[in-house]
C-alpha cells in the first residue's frame, strides 16, 4: 500500500470522526448519522449495486472510470457504516494485514464445519 493510500483513509477517517457531532443541515456524513444505521446501510447497498453495475459496463467498454468512481462511492459509504459503529479502516487494514500470507484456500479448509 502507498503512503497515499494510508493518508487519504486516516485524513478522511478523522474527518468522518468529526462529523459525528457537526450539524445535520451543514454536512452529508453528519445527515447520514443524524438518520441513522440503517439510512446508512440503505447507501452502501446502493453504492454497492452501482459499483457491481459499473464493473460490468467496464468490462464491455473497457472505460473504467465510472468503475472507480462508483468504487470510492462504496468505500466512503462502508467507512461512515464502520464509523457509525466505532470503527475505522484502521480496524479493517489490521484485518487485512492479519491475512497476509494466508491463503484463501486454506483458511476456507481450515473452516469448522458449520
Ligand atoms: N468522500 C466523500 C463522498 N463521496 C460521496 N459523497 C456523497 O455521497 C452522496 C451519495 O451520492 P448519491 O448519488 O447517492 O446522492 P443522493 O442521491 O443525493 O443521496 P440520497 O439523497 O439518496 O442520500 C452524495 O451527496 C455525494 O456527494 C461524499 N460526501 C463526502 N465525502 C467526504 O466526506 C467529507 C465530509 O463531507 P460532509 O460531511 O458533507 O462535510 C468530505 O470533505 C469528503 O472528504
Amino acid at each position: 500500500m502507498s503512503e497515499t493510500t494510508q493518508d487519504v483513509l486516516g485524513e478522511l477517517a478523522k474527518v468522518l470522526e468529526a462529523r459525528k457531532g457537526a450539524s445535520p443541515d451543514s454536512s452529508y456524513v453528519a445527515s447520514l448519522h443524524h438518520k441513522g444505521l440503517n439510512k446508512i446501510l440503505e447507501k452502501v447497498g446502493e453504492e454497492c449495486t452501482e459499483m457491481l453495475l459499473a464493473a460490468k459496463d467496464a468490462q464491455q467498454t473497457g472505460e473504467k472510470d465510472e468503475l472507480v468512481y462508483e468504487t470510492a462511492d462504496l468505500w466512503f459509504h462502508s467507512l461512515v457504516a464502520l464509523s457509525h459503529l466505532g470503527l475505522g479502516p484502521d480496524d479493517v487494514l489490521q484485518e487485512l494485514a492479519r491475512r497476509f500470507d494466508l491463503s484463501g484456500l486454506d483458511e476456507k479448509a481450515a473452516r469448522k464445519p458449520q
